[in-house]
């Protein structure tokens, strides 16, 4: 594959941004009545509003075009055909198979991978069935009341952000906790909330070597044989979630406890496998179903929709034109409603994990940005803390709104007032304000005429700053897992149109290494590093703490 930037549409993208002179938003929506409803895209229960992006149906053509030559369609073919595309790991991506519905199979080579599959689920049907039926007990006998997921990363942040999104659905299931920061404290809190005989703990990790994952879990079993006095209650009290059934083995978890996965599954593309249990035990497996079923029919849509009605193909196609030839270097996520709260944390690390890459396929390094820095929280809040830097500042923030229409079981008024917030952000960062505007408010305000000129630069918003709007029409799981999957698929053509990895993480593993051999430095008991161990910094962070009064 050339790089990105030798191929004829990026030239023609980048001819066109140096030689084109564009209007104004303003001025293309008044020219132009069409634009809000061809520049629309809907699929699964959700809408994408793209009009108010800094581009017009000749980008866009081009932008189609770059896909085209960048192979995207063939790319997908290789993905869902379980051809093993993370080459550096050489395996096969295939989270999109962990959503097939009941029935269906996904022949890869001499396997049937539905097959494995569906066998996990059912097993995972069965034991939340059980949990939340009060037929699996505490080793006292005590009905399970509270289920704490320990993990990090892709082992957490999937469960976390849906368990939290989609709590109207619970029902009666038990109270699911996340632990993930191995400070102490997240674990503490946790279990200062939790009674020992009605606690089930999910111990959550791919690999089973994590640092973090394992210090807490080793932590919470002995919380646990220390409140119930006895050893045997670990079988009744934790199961996991692994690839790795040797190291599960030796925490002690008997793998009759265990819910497998396997190596074709990203972490953080894993909150359809077993990673997905904490899920399943607190709204119940058929709601669990539902949300797979919303990500297989996003799954669908992706990979039978032409490119120019695919959600995430715009999705991705949009940003890469933010970042690739308007230069914003950031990604703002905005969710207008309470309970998509994590939705951001969760697509930091489904983005910025899989492509903050800086080398290509080939290990040539990239002659473009890839991934911008995702970030945000819930939009009101955004809106009273960093929005003056989006309307006003100096780098350009695309945003994503992400709004939904039906208020649920709230009140709908209140709801109204987020959702009018959310148009109005919109609109406001579009159109902006201008000097006319501007005086002429301040003149209809009473501001003194000698303070108008003074106060007219700080009073004008430039407008042009791109958004999507992303409606759902209601926060249930079927439109949740089509949501997800759409930022999936959209980070997937991202990597492709960059020719980047996007399933490996070597970046993480430096910091890791060199964490195991500071944390035996860091025993005042141990012999102190030597003076060529560190720089003068990290020695001096090191002897620091070693001398710390205890
Ligand atoms: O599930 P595991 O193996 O504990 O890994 C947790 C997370 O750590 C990472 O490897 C990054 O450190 C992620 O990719 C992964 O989701």
């Amino acid at each position: 594959m050339p790089a990105p930037s030798s191929l004829a549409a990026w030239k023609s993208l980048q001819q066109r941004r140096r030689t084109h002179l564009p209007r104004s938003l303003r001025e293309r929506f008044a020219a132009d009545p069409g634009r809000a409803a061809r520049m629309q895209a809907s699929a699964c229960g959700i809408t994408l509003d793209y009009s108010k992006n800094l581009l017009d149906d000749d980008e866009l053509v081009l932008l189609l075009r770059l896909a085209d030559e960048a192979d995207l369609a063939s790319r997908i073919r290789a993905m869902f055909g379980g051809e093993r595309i993370n080459t550096t790991e050489v395996r096969a991506v295939l989270h999109v198979a962990l959503r097939c519905p009941p029935g269906a199979h996904w022949p890869v080579g001499d396997l049937d991978v539905a097959a494995e599959v569906h066998a996990v689920r059912a097993r995972m049907r069965t034991f939340c069935l059980q949990v939340r039926g009060g037929d699996w007990r505490g080793h006292g006998g005590e009905r399970i009341t509270d289920v704490v997921n320990i993990g990090i990363g892709g082992s957490d942040l999937g469960p976390a952000m849906v368990c939290e999104a989609l709590a109207d659905h619970a029902g009666d299931g038990p109270r699911v906790h996340f632990v993930s920061n191995v400070d102490g404290v997240h674990i503490g809190d946790v279990t200062r909330r939790c009674d020992p005989r009605s606690t089930l703990f999910v111990v959550a990790s791919k690999t089973f070597t994590t640092q973090e994952t394992l210090a807490n879990a080793h932590a919470a079993r002995a919380w646990l044989v220390g409140a119930l006095g006895d050893e045997a209650a670990v079988a009744r009290h934790f199961v996991a979630v692994s690839t790795n059934a040797a190291a599960v083995r030796d925490f002690g978890i008997d793998t009759a406890n265990m819910f497998g996965f396997w190596d074709w599954v990203g972490g953080r593309f894993s909150l359809w496998s077993a990673i997905g249990l904490p899920i399943a035990l607190a709204l119940g497996p058929d709601r669990f179903d539902e949300l797979l079923a919303g990500a297989h029919a996003m799954d669908e849509h992706f990979r039978t929709a032409p490119p120019a009605a695919n959600l995430p193909v715009l999705m991705a196609l949009l940003a890469i034109w933010n970042v690739n030839f308007l230069d914003a270097a950031s990604q703002l996520v905005a969710p207008y409603h309470q309970r998509l709260h994590r939705l951001p944390a969760y697509l930091q690390q489904l983005d910025m994990e899989s492509n903050g890459k800086s080398v290509r396929r080939d290990g040539t390094p990239v002659d473009c940005r890839t991934s911008p820095i995702l970030w945000g929280e819930q939009g009101i809040n955004g809106q009273h803390a960093y929005f003056q830097l989006v309307h006003q500042g100096t780098q350009l923030v695309p945003v994503d709104f992400i709004g939904v229409l039906d208020p649920g079981r709230e009140d709908e008024a209140l709801h109204r007032i987020a959702f009018a917030n959310l148009v109005a952000q919109a609109e406001a960062l579009m159109r902006g304000k201008t000097a006319a505007e501007a005086e002429a408010e301040m003149r209809a305000a009473g501001v003194p005429e000698e303070r108008i000129a003074a106060l007219l630069p700080h009073r004008v918003f430039s407008g042009d700053r791109p958004s999507n709007v992303v409606l759902l029409e209601r926060l249930d799981p079927f439109t949740l897992g089509a949501l997800v999957a759409a930022y999936e698929h959209r980070t997937f053509v991202q990597g492709v149109i960059w020719d980047v990895n996007s399933f490996d993480q070597w970046g993480v593993e430096l910091g890791k290494q060199l964490a195991a051999r500071v944390l035996a430095e860091l025993d005042p008991h141990a012999a102190a590093p030597s003076a060529d161990a560190h720089d003068a910094s990290t020695r001096g962070l090191i002897e620091r703490y070693r001398a710390r009064p205890r």
